[in-house]
Formats: C-alpha cells, structure tokens, sequence
C-alpha cells in the first residue's frame, strides 16, 4: 500500500493493512514539523546525558541544582487538574496491546496507563497495531474474539493515559530528511493528531506519562513539544496533561524544577521503582563505595528508596500536583494458593504503605490486583479522589539521604544466578515481541531486567561485588553459570522458542553484562535486532 508521506519523509517497513489510517498525511506531517524543530535539541540532551555520567565517573556526585533554588523555593503551583484525572487511586498498566487494553480498561482501576515503552517491544508492528488499537478503543469499536471468549468494552472504562517511549529510543522506520525519528515524538503525535479532539468530545483529553528523564531541561523539551502540537492540531495551550516519572536518581534531585517546567501540562509524578533501582547502578557503577546487594532485597523501605518516594510526595503536594506510586513486581499466582495468598499481601502492605504516606494512587500490574489495591486507598481517602490537601512538612530528605545505598549484602550465587535467568529469558521474550513476561512469579519488563543486567556488570567490577561466601564475582564465574542457566531456560521455554530467540539473548546478555563498557540501555542494541 502506497503512502502519502510529507515531503523528506520515508518508511522502511511493511504497511499492513489497517496501517493507513494511522499514517496519514497529516499524522506524519506533524511528526516531521515536531522532528525538524526538536530533534537537535533532543540530541543535545542526548549528548548532556554523556557528559553527566563522566562526572559522575569522576566522582562529582548529584546535588540539588543551585541555579534554580528560586524554583525550589518559590511559592507557586501546577495549573488545575482536568476533572478526569483528580482520582487515580489505582492505575493498570500494560503494553499497546489489544486484549490487554480490553481487559484494562475494564478492570475497575480509575485510570489505565497504556505502555510503549517498558512493558512492549516496539517492533513495527507492535507499534502501529497499537495505535490502531488504541484509536478503536477510544471510539468503542475495539473488540476481539479469542480463546472462545467475546472481549468488548464495558460503559464505564478507566481513563486513558498514553507513555511514548523515552529520549534515547529512535523509530528506525521512519527518518525525516535522513534522520531517524525520535520514538518518543512519533508515538505522542501520531496519538495526539488521531485522539485528542475525540477523548476532549467524551469528557477526557490526551494525557501522557513520560517516563526516563534526567533532567528539568529534558522536561522543558517535552513542554515545548506540546505547546508546538498544540499549536498545529488546534488546541488550547494547556489542553495536554503529562504525568512525569520520576525514574532516574538525576531526576530526584530536580522534581520541583520538572513540574515547574511542566506546570500548564503537568498531572504530578510517578514513582517510578523499577527504573530508578538501574538508574542508581547505572549512574554509580564504577564509584567503588557504591554496590547494592541482591535485586530482591531492594524494597520500597530500604533507606535511599523510602527518602525518594517521600521527597516527591512531598514535592507534588506542596504544588498541587498528584503523586503516584510506583508497581510492585507482584501478580496473582496461578495453581499455588499459598504462594498467592502472599502475593496478594504484598501488594496490600505496597498500597497501604503508600496510601497511608498520602499518595494519591498506585500502579498495578494486572487486573486480578485492582480490587485489593484500591481498597487500601479507601481505606484512606474515604470518598474523597485524592489526598493532594495532605502536605508533608515533617519530610526533610537531603543529597546524602537519596544516596544513602544500603543494603550492600547479601549478595549470593542465587542472586547473581537469578539476574542471570531473568535477564535472559527477558531478552528472549523482548526478541519474540512481548516485552512484559511473568518469570518466576514476578512481572518483568524493561526496567526490572535492566537491574538483573546491570548488577550483573556492577558486581564483576566493584570490588564489594562478593558473595555472602566471600568469592568475588568475577567474569568468568557469569561464563560459567550463563550455559547452565541456558540448561533450565530450555526446559522452562521448549525447544522451538529456545533456539528462535533465547540463544541470541544468551549471547547478548553476557556480552553487555561482562564487556569492558556499560550499554546505556538494554534496549537499545536490542532495537537494532529487530527487523
Ligand atoms: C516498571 C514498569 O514500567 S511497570 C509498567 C509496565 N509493566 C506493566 O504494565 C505490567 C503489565 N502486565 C502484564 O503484562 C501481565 O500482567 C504479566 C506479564 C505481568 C502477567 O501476565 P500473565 O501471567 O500472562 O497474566 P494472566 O495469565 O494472569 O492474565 C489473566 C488475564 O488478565 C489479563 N491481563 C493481565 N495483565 C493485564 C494488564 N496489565 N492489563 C490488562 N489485562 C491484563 C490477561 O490478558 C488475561 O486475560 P484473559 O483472562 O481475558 O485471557
Ligand atoms: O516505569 C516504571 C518503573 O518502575 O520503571
Ligand atoms: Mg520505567
């Protein structure tokens, strides 16, 4: 099927059917207007990201930015929250695909964030079917018939939000002016230009979480994003709301300067966990005081995550801003009761934690959690939608406090074993097209596999990379446990999807996690696989 694209433009990938009605003209010729005007600062951004980690590597550690303490201590507030985002107590999560947006938007959570970024592989076709899916669904004619079982959706669905991929993912298929797209661009326009005026006639509007940042300027790129978009699809300034995760350690320092910077579109923060726990390996991995011990033991109460989750409370609340929490790993447990019974505990103690801090609303990873989740924020907020009014003053969170990385121990073979498997299998999944998995009863997308990977590569170079027994871990000792690891993956995956992708993600995974230099993002030589 034959294109007609803006001029510059060109695509280097299938155009399935159905695919036309997203690739329209004037969908992609606001891509290359948001391309031809952002894409240098994009990569200056890019390239401040670089710079920031070899000081890091230097040893100059974060701190809060003096230049903007006027921010920090002025006395202003976000723009007013749309009535359709001032209760989320519990928010569903999931990639852009069709059952799953289905079965999220009727899972009874006040709000469903639908994911390009995490929890999905952005293959061409994932993409495009996505907003293919996502623009049915808005109208109310998705529907599927699968399994024997008629999937349509209910009156009443949760309110939609959309997270476009990060700034340091590129759409490879599509380059203006021989430059590739940035992903994160293509996925907001072409969403915005389908949606935005249908979800403002039923009572919503176009509202996105945007996920990754490391900085206040990267949120100021996202601003300005929007007041263009705006601009060109005829809507009034401020009609786009953005709920920004805060996922990186950099980010942490600058929470008020990003909501400041985002203060017309912005719907609050998200506590991104998952995300974060890499960000701090990532951003500390050769400071030799710094080693974090097995992924488990890295809970929402240990000391640098309590004092991150409550600084943005409290920076949220003091401007009128949401504050949202993040999504534990946990998901129901099939067969095994026991096991289930305290899973689903797990999450109550999360959610109550959370509520009882005073955020507003919490993530959840799957349908079967929505009703346990949202009895712990009723618990607390009553019928009121949200606890925005509940301030913080008693909170006080320092540099140091954020940095206060403990606990360095245990870390033990079975650790260094399960990052091994978990990354793998992953790998292997994202490779086959679904980047969210159940694996060992957790769910497992980007940001949790990028912890499995990174510990990896952090604990063969620290010299507190040793295991509760007192070996160091060391190369050679991954080499050795990776084909023994790949033994049971077989059993676990069969044959046929073991040698299809699990084997390339076995060579991927040892390369970035035993090589000399750290890759960013898994993701990133990952993309490049895909066709
Ligand atoms: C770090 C972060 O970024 S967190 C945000 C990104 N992560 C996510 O969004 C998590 C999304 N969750 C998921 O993908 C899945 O729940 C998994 C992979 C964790 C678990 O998947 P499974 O074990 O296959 O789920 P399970 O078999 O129990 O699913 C039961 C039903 O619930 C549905 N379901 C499961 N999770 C979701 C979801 N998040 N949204 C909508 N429906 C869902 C399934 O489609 C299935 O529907 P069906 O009964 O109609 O067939
Ligand atoms: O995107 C969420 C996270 O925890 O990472
Ligand atoms: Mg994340």
């Amino acid at each position: 099927m034959a294109l007609n694209l803006p001029a510059g433009m060109q695509i280097n990938a299938p155009i399935h059917p159905g695919f036309e009605d997203i690739l329209t003209h004037d969908a992609l010729a606001l891509v290359a207007k948001l391309h031809r005007t952002f894409e240098a600062r994009r990569q200056v951004l890019l390239r401040a990201r670089v710079k920031r980690q070899q000081e890091l590597d230097a040893g100059k550690l974060p701190d809060f930015l003096p230049e903007t303490a006027h921010v920090r201590d002025g006395d202003w507030k976000i723009a007013p929250i749309p009535e359709a985002l001032k209760c989320r107590r519990v928010e569903i999560t999931g990639p852009v695909e069709c059952k799953m947006i289905i079965n999220a938007l009727n899972s009874g959570a006040d709000s469903y964030m639908t994911d390009f970024e995490d929890s999905n592989t952005p293959n061409w076709m994932n993409q495009i079917q996505g907003h293919i899916n996502l623009k049915q669904a808005i109208r109310r004619t998705l529907t599927l018939e699968s399994g024997g079982k008629s999937y349509k959706l209910n009156d009443k669905v949760a309110v939609l939000q959309v997270r476009p991929r990060g700034w340091h993912l590129d759409e490879k298929h599509v380059t203006v002016d021989g430059q590739r797209v940035s992903g994160g661009i293509f996925d907001f326009a072409l969403f915005l230009f389908h949606n935005a005026r249908e979800q403002l006639a039923r009572g919503a509007g176009p509202y996105f979480y945007l996920p990754k940042m490391e900085s206040h300027l990267e949120a100021r790129l996202w601003n300005d994003v929007f007041i263009l978009a705006q601009n060109e699809v005829g809507l009034p300034q401020g009609t786009i709301k953005a709920t920004v995760l805060v996922e990186t350690i950099l980010a942490a320092f600058e929470m008020d300067e990003i909501l400041y910077e985002l203060r017309d579109h912005s719907a609050g923060l998200n506590a991104g966990r998952w995300d974060y726990i890499f960000s701090c390996i990532k951003k500390f991995r050769v400071n030799t005081d710094f080693c974090l011990a097995n992924r488990g033991a890295i809970t929402m109460t240990v000391p640098f995550m309590r004092n991150y989750a409550l600084l943005l409370l409290k920076t949220c609340h003091k401007r009128n801003a949401p504050a949202i929490g993040g999504m534990s790993a946990l998901i129901p447990i099939k067969n095994d009761a026991e096991a289930n019974d305290k899973a689903m505990a797990g999450i109550r103690s999360d959610k109550t934690r959370d509520a009882t801090d005073g955020y507003d609303g919490g993530w959840v990873a799957h349908p079967g959690l929505v009703a346990t989740a949202m009895e712990e924020f009723v618990k607390v907020l009553g019928d009121r939608p949200n606890q925005i009014d509940k301030q913080r003053p008693d909170v006080n969170v320092t540099a140091a406090d954020l940095m206060d990385f403990q606990p360095e121990q245990p870390i033990t073979e079975a650790g260094v074993r399960n990052n091994i498997s978990v990354g793998i299998q992953y790998l292997g999944s994202w490779l086959a097209g679904n980047g969210c998995v159940p694996i060992f009863n957790l769910m497992e997308d980007a940001a949790t596999a990028e912890i499995s990977r990174s510990q990896v590569w952090q604990w063969i170079r620290s010299p507190k990379g040793k295991l509760d027994d007192g070996r160091k871990v060391t190369k050679e000792m991954v080499k050795e446990f990776i084909p023994q690891e790949m033994e049971k993956i077989k059993g676990l995956v069969g044959e046929a999807a073991y040698n299809a992708t699990y084997v390339r993600a076995a060579e991927i995974f040892e390369e970035m996690s035993t090589s000399e230099t750290f890759t960013e993002f898994l993701t990133l030589p990952l993309y490049e696989q895909l066709d």
